[in-house]
């Protein structure tokens, strides 16, 4: 395994040490929730009693594959906690989410969560965001108008495709637009804008969400409280 591989199994481990017998659990998607959802399912395989709900189809499938019991948003309002990786992470703590097009799902589970537990490896970290590329999920009917409405805010957008070529299609059957709009140093003010676009459904910028980042460079694992 390389350091990063290990930085992130290090954060995704220490995030599962918060989980207790009981609890209901936000399951996030990408690599580095990978490694929290095998160590639940270590931990569930040793009598651990939870319930979990997943931020994607491939999350559930994962989550289904250890034997984490899943729920809906039918059986609970609020989550105890929620465990996901990000794209960035800034000084102030907001960060970019959505590189692997999950983050309508990310931000209505990590919502719900009393605790939103934030796990990176240490090359997420920036002073400000924008390096990664802002996704932006919005509907297909008249994409291109929300697209041009986007850019018209001051940025580069490109329509997600998959490696076919084909256009990326989220779980929630819309399309992600990645928005180059350089430094970002007001989140709020940007995602807010966004979001008064009709046509937009989500933007990746989670702002004072986090309760805690948990971060690993593949030897030490730090846990930094935003909130407190
Ligand atoms: O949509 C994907 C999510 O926001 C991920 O949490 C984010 O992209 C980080 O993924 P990874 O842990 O693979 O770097």
């Amino acid at each position: 395994m390389d350091k990063i591989a290990q930085a992130k199994k290090m954060a995704a481990e220490r995030a599962v040490d918060f989980v207790e017998d009981g609890m209901t659990i936000g399951l996030g998607t990408g690599s580095t929730s990978y490694f929290a959802i095998q160590r639940l399912g270590e931990r569930v395989a040793e009598g651990l009693r939870i319930r979990a709900i997943g931020t994607s189809k491939r999350t559930e499938e994962l989550a289904q594959a250890v034997h984490i019991p899943l729920i809906t948003f039918s059986d609970v309002k609020e989550l105890d906690l929620a465990i996901d990786g990000a794209d960035e992470v800034a000084h102030d703590y907001s960060l970019t989410k959505g590189g692997g097009g999950a983050l309508l799902r990310e931000k209505l589970v990590a919502s719900a969560a009393r605790r939103f537990l934030v796990i990176v490896d240490h090359t997420k970290r920036v002073h400000h965001l924008g390096k990664f590329l802002l996704p932006v999920e919005v509907v297909p009917f008249a994409w291109e108008l929300t697209h041009y409405r986007i850019e018209q805010l001051g940025c580069r957008a490109t329509r997600r495709r998959q490696d076919n070529g084909e256009p990326f299609i989220t779980d929630n059957h819309n399309y992600i637009l990645d928005c180059d709009f350089g430094e970002i140093v007001d989140p709020p003010l940007l995602h807010n804008a966004l979001k008064a676009l009709p046509g937009v459904v989500e933007t990746g910028l989670f702002i004072d969400m986090a309760y805690a980042v948990i971060e690993s460079d593949g030897e030490h694992v730090t846990v930094e409280y935003p909130k407190s």
